[in-house]
């Protein structure tokens, strides 16, 4: 292995060189003097290295040490001292030998003695005054017995020796990579003056790759090296090749660079973004796999757009992305923009979840109070833009401190000095924190005003959200794809050079993991069956007397938009039940609409399904101005004939607002807004089904509302389905969003099914789920309702994904008047008919009658024109 060597005297060195340098492992760096501290301070300012040793011109003085000390707080990997002062300093002996190397000259390679006494007292060697004739003489197998030597010592005491060589200044020298091998058959690392390396193809000069790579061996026929890519965090996100060429372009830019078996060399993200800054490279122990540690940008390091080959993230790093996430852009109401945004809340809440840990007792309960106090942590970091690999480079950074702090508490929380307060942990543990709860009311103890204002649901502000989303959509209507990609940047926080995707999408763009384009497939197959045999495709014809033949037949509506919401959750499930039953009924353009992500691409599931469904184009854009674009046109983006799809307040406004115009000439599907559930539930009901369904529509938004009718339930068994709620909710990756939602929702406590029945009717809930006794004897007294699920096997997700009906359903109450979406919401119905001259003559007389009776002459007289030829025919 090759170890740069650096004079920090020098002041030509280039920032970008030594950073490259620093990615490949430890580096020796010369300071003056162990006395003078300021120029390393200003040589690390500038540099930041991750890992280096110190070495001295001067020779050690006893007035040094306190100076070492300093040196190894600040982060340096070992200080190398002469072996002398290592043994006769009391101090220096008490030093972590893991921080301490030592400097031997070849002459004492054979002083065995003086190994066994630095035993234990170091773990890095630095063979000096070694010349480039002797190497491969004699010296070589004293550097050989020396390391054994060393490497059976130190072993005794736990540690890992490190030998580095370091060749004398000749005018003539010229490393090769020939002695980097040479010496690495022997475990020796060979240090080497940094203005002699390079990164480019000189010569004269070794260069850094060749020398990282020389020692490697592959097991492949192609000789490339197998790579495993791991975040900052050591989390791996996948397992790729290198090839020589392609390190020494990594090292060069300083970026993820592979090689690829078929493309050659491989820029990570050069297409789709998702670039890589390079923080590490290493080779494992028996040089046959290197590791590269980075920092990985957009979606991810996967070609299916997770962060890791392996899925995606969990823990503290799935709640930072979390975070983030939130910081960009949160859902109305979210708790954790609050905290965002008020930091007296924050600082209250960290203070409280603190106190909390330090009184909670039992193993749960500590691990639930650190849990809490760890999210509230993260949200300040994040807050302040800290991440948590910052966090953990304090961590790392003190974990090298050799000098410790007593670490005694500050005065005002000494709660040894003050008289402790017994903390019954029993009471403590029964107190759960912040239940998450619906409402409760029982029928018979509310009025008439009170059941009124349960069936509404929360009022929304329309004048207010209309003047917001006024201006969106007229902009969008004059300048077009400009204030679309305008609106993309402000809302979505992405910036867009185009605002659509057309149609052949690319594959890499749709590539799914075969378990989630199964799923996809299989939903695919059952939504269109059911659509599918909703469309009679027969003309109807009924001759209501003789001579008189009406007739009714469907077409399809040409052009349509379909909206799939993508602001709190991206839902590609929403495009197969707006896709399917556009393409059953065969319109001839389908242009879906949705928020881009992150990094300015379409979700791959959702594309998948739109190339299945033969969309022509893909829309980024959601809110009004998605809306807008697909009502009036734009450049690139054609205008529909009806716009359908769920949404926010926002995209339901500008639908509205759209259909209102008759200069749009647009109709649309219905207004569905915000999710909502009735569950009517009895005893024979399983409190966690219950629990479960009801959380299942929580989560969509702050604004969902579910509500539990329950009849004649026994208190332990609503006390059990008010356990399982909380204890789901409060295990949910959306927690945030169910605390808000769920107080809002309500449970009504009735005393049979009649009264849950006409409470459910009146209530008219997008979706309503039967979890009682012979549930299917029920389903006639259902008069309003969007979408029903029969008995304890039906969650209301199968319907929301797969099982054949469509999710796409009124809400509001509007399911009164309203049908989900189905293959008829794309077909309209033509009328025909056809009169014989008898037909026309048994009714002409009717016609002119009724004419009259309206006084419109023209009409009678059209009738009359053809009676009287037919008369005196
Ligand atoms: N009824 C149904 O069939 C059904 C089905 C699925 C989803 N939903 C509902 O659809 C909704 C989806 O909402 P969503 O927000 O997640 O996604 P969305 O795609 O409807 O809205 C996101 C867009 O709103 C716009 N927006 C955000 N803040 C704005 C602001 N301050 N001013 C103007 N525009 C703004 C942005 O352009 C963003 O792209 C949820 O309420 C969910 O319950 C309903
Ligand atoms: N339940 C929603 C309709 O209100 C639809 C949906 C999409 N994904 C999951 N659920």
């Amino acid at each position: 292995m090759l170890v740069p060597f650096i004079d920090i005297s020098n002041q030509q060195l280039s920032v970008d060189f030594v950073k490259s340098l620093d990615l490949i492992g430890e580096i020796i760096l010369r300071i003056p003097d162990f006395n003078d501290t300021s120029l390393l301070s200003q040589f690390l300012e500038k540099h930041q290295l991750d890992k280096y040793w110190l070495i001295s011109v001067k020779e050690i003085v006893p007035d040094d040490i306190e100076n070492i000390v300093k040196f190894l707080d600040q982060g340096a990997q070992k200080v190398v001292i002469p072996g002398s002062k290592i043994l006769t300093s009391d101090y220096i002996s008490t030093l972590p030998a893991d921080r301490l190397a030592v400097n031997v000259n070849s002459r004492d390679l054979c002083d065995e003695e003086l190994i066994k006494k630095l035993a234990g007292l170091v773990s890095g060697y630095l063979v000096t005054d070694v010349d480039l004739e002797s190497i491969s003489g004699n010296f070589f197998q004293d550097l050989n017995n020396f390391i054994q030597n060393v490497q059976k010592s130190t072993l005794i005491s736990g540690l890992i020796a490190k030998v580095t060589v370091i060749l004398q200044e000749t005018n003539d020298i010229k490393y090769s990579t020939n002695l980097v091998q040479h010496l690495s058959t022997i475990s020796a690392d060979l240090v080497v003056p940094i203005k002699y390396l390079t990164l480019d193809s000189d010569n004269n000069l070794l260069n850094v790759a060749d020398a990282l790579t020389c020692t490697l061996k592959s097991d492949r026929s192609d000789g490339l090296f197998i790579t495993v890519v791991v975040d900052e965090r050591g989390v791996a996100l996948g397992v790729v090749y290198s090839s020589t060429e392609s390190v020494k372009e990594a090292l060069k830019t300083r970026t993820g660079v592979y090689q690829s078996r078929k493309r050659g060399l491989w820029h990570k993200g050069a297409t789709s973004g998702s670039v890589q800054e390079l923080k590490k490279i290493e080779a494992d122990c028996d040089g046959d796999t290197l590791k590269f540690t980075v920092k990985q940008f957009g979606t991810g390091f996967c070609h299916l757009n997770t962060r890791t080959c392996f899925g995606g993230s969990k823990g503290l790093i799935a709640l930072e992305e979390t975070l983030q996430n939130r910081k960009i852009s949160a859902p109305p109401g979210s708790y954790t923009q609050r905290l965002f945004q008020n930091p007296d809340l924050l600082h209250s809440k960290i203070m409280e979840e603190a106190d909390e840990l330090c009184s909670a007792s039992t193993k749960d309960n500590i691990a639930w109070e650190t849990a809490d106090l760890l999210y509230f942590a993260l949200v300040k970091c994040v807050a302040n833009d800290i991440s948590l690999t910052d966090v953990e480079a304090h961590l790392d950074k003190r974990a090298k401190k050799v000098t410790r702090r007593p670490g005694n508490a500050k005065p005002q929380w000494d709660v040894s000095s003050k008289k402790a307060t017994e903390i019954d942990s029993d009471t403590k543990d029964k107190q759960i924190p912040d239940t998450i709860k619906m409402q409760k009311f029982k029928l018979s103890e509310i009025d008439s005003r009170k059941r009124k204002s349960l069936l509404k649901r929360p009022i929304i502000k329309s004048d207010d959200i209309m003047a917001r989303v006024r201006p969106i959509v007229n902009d969008v209507r004059n300048k077009g794809d400009a204030a679309l990609i305008e609106y993309t940047a402000k809302f979505d926080k992405v910036q867009l050079n185009t605002p659509v995707i057309s149609a052949p999408f690319s594959p890499e763009a749709m590539a799914l993991d075969d378990v989630t384009r199964c799923a996809i497939d299989q939903a695919y197959d059952n939504i269109y069956k059911f659509h599918d045999a909703q469309y009679d495709r027969s003309t109807l014809v009924v001759e209501t007397m003789p001579g008189v033949v009406c007739s009714r037949f469907s077409r399809p509506i040409e052009r349509v938009g379909l909206y799939v919401p993508g602001g709190t959750a991206i839902l590609p499930s929403t495009t197969l039940m707006l896709g399917i039953p556009a393409k059953v009924a065969g319109c001839k353009e389908i242009i879906i609409a949705s928020p881009p992500r992150k990094d300015g691409t379409v979700v791959p599931e959702v594309l998948y399904v739109a190339h299945k469904v033969g969309a022509s184009k893909v829309l980024l854009a959601g809110g009004a101005q998605a809306i807008a674009a697909l009502a009036y046109g734009t450049e690139s983006v054609p205008k529909v004939d009806k716009i359908c799809g769920p949404g926010n307040q926002y995209v339901t406004a500008a639908k509205m607002l759209a259909q209102n115009d008759s200069s749009a000439m647009i109709s649309i599907d219905m207004p569905a807004g915000p999710s909502e559930l009735l569950v009517i539930a009895d005893n024979s009901s399983i409190p966690k089904y219950v629990a479960s369904d009801l959380l299942s529509q929580a989560e969509h938004g702050t604004d969902s509302q579910v509500v539990l009718i329950g009849v004649s339930l026994t208190p332990e068994h609503l006390a059990n389905i008010e356990r399982e709620i909380h204890e789901q909710a409060s295990r949910l990756p959306r927690v945030d969003i169910v605390r808000e939602s769920i107080p809002k929702s309500f449970i009504l406590q009735v005393n049979n099914m009649k009264e849950a029945m006409k409470f459910s009717n009146d209530y008219s809930p997008e979706h309503l789920i039967l979890h009682i006794d012979e549930a299917e004897k029920w389903v006639d007294a259902i008069e309003n309702a969007g979408s029903v699920f029969v008995g304890a096997y039906s969650p209301e997700s199968c319907g929301d994904y797969a099982s054949g009906t469509n999710h796409t359903l009124p809400t509001y109450g509007y399911a009164r008047m309203y049908s989900g979406v189905n293959t008829l919401t794309f077909l309209k119905h033509i009328t025909a008919q056809k009169l014989t001259k008898q037909g026309l003559k048994d009714l002409g007389h009717t016609v002119m009658r009724l004419a009259e009776v309206e006084g419109l002459e023209a009409h009678r007289n059209a009738v009359h024109v053809r009676i009287h030829d037919i008369e005196n025919d």
